[in-house]
């Protein structure tokens, strides 16, 4: 059986990724509008209509306005956008969160992709506030470091456009500490209140690393830095796209720098656990395009049309 899937945006960043990996699929027949009428709204509601799934690669606005649309009760649809994630009538998009995940996500027909940020911070830290090791009460911080097309078409044309000298240099942003992955890196880790995030874009197009400062001080049981990593790594046993890296991870360094591309063109997400016994870091590492976008979307996909959920992924 073929499934027909359309992808709203189909000219964005997150949009043309997707059709990169439907490509290796055979069992989907991807629909598409013609280019000069992607954004005419009856031309797209026909199509929405016609597909068994489709992805919403859009901004927030335009995903709430294009779920307005849908009236066939039979089409499913993937949001890649902020608008839905802490949403109860959508279900979040990451499988590998809890035992029960995958199944919610298999039997809805509205699932939204977690935001790249988010999912580093989530399923670095969540396995230890359910295991109770973390307080719900910790005061949580990250920074992430992202490449430029996280920021879709128009940060990718003011980088590859321009040459002023202050982008070459890192740049931090969501200085005002409202960055909008906030809500759902509170709801799905399980604390509390949302941690202190700033991320930082860099002069690079691809691949994210979330870091998390923790002090074992403040941790509900007495733990040492290499069993964090072994609960991390028992945690995640069954998942075919979470690598949890082994204690003596500095021997994945280079020179003793992070390369924080290394998963880039996978839907790998490696977790790292660096530290001792009074300060530990946490480090995810995946592609923004990938496990933090595009490559989630398809996962998604594959579980809930019931194909092998590293399909296309390879
Ligand atoms: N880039 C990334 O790493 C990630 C992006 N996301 C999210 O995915 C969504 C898409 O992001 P991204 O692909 O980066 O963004 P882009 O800006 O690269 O692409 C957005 C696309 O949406 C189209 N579009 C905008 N408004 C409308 C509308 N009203 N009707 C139809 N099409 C419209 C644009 O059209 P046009 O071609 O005319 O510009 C463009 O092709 C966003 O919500 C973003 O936050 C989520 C995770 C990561
Ligand atoms: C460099 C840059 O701007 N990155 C974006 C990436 C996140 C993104 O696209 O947000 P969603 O996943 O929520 O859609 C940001 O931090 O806002």
């Amino acid at each position: 059986m073929k499934y027909n899937v359309f992808v709203d945006g189909q000219e964005g960043t997150t949009g043309l990724k997707i059709h990169d990996y439907l490509s290796k699929i055979s069992n989907v027949e991807v629909i598409k509008i013609e280019s000069e009428r992607r954004k005419d709204n009856e031309a797209r509601r026909a199509i929405i209509n016609e597909a068994d799934l489709v992805f919403l690669c859009l901004p927030d606005s335009a995903s709430k306005e294009t779920v307005t649309m849908v009236s066939n009760k039979k089409t499913k649809i993937i949001d890649a956008s902020t608008a839905f994630r802490t949403n109860d009538e959508w279900t979040y998009g990451l499988p590998e969160l809890n035992k029960s995940q995958r199944a919610k996500i298999q039997q809805s027909s509205r699932v939204s992709i977690p935001g790249c940020h988010a999912t580093g911070f989530i399923l670095a830290i969540q396995p230890l506030v359910i295991e109770g090791i973390l307080p719900r009460d910790y005061p949580a911080s990250c920074y992430s470091i992202t490449g430029y097309s996280g920021g879709g078409k128009k940060l990718i044309s003011e980088y590859q456009n321009s040459t002023r000298e202050q982008l070459f240099a890192p740049r931090q942003y969501a200085l005002h500490l409202n960055h909008k992955h906030l809500p759902e890196m509170q709801l799905y880790s399980g604390l509390n209140s949302a941690p202190l995030f700033t991320p930082i874009v860099g002069s690079y197009y691809q691949g994210l690393a979330v870091s998390i400062p923790l002090f074992p001080k403040m941790f509900l049981k007495h733990i040492t830095v290499k069993e964090i990593q072994e609960l991390l790594a028992f945690y995640y046993k069954d998942e075919q796209f979470i690598r949890v890296m082994p204690y003596e991870s500095e021997t994945y360094l280079e020179d003793g720098f992070f390369n924080v591309m290394e998963c880039n063109h996978t839907n790998h997400l490696d977790l790292f656990v660096f530290g001792h016994k009074d300060e530990i870091l946490l480090v995810s590492r995946f592609d923004n395009l990938g496990k933090g976008a595009s490559g989630a979307a398809i996962q998604n996909m594959n579980i809930m049309l019931g194909f092998d959920e590293g399909k296309g992924l390879g």
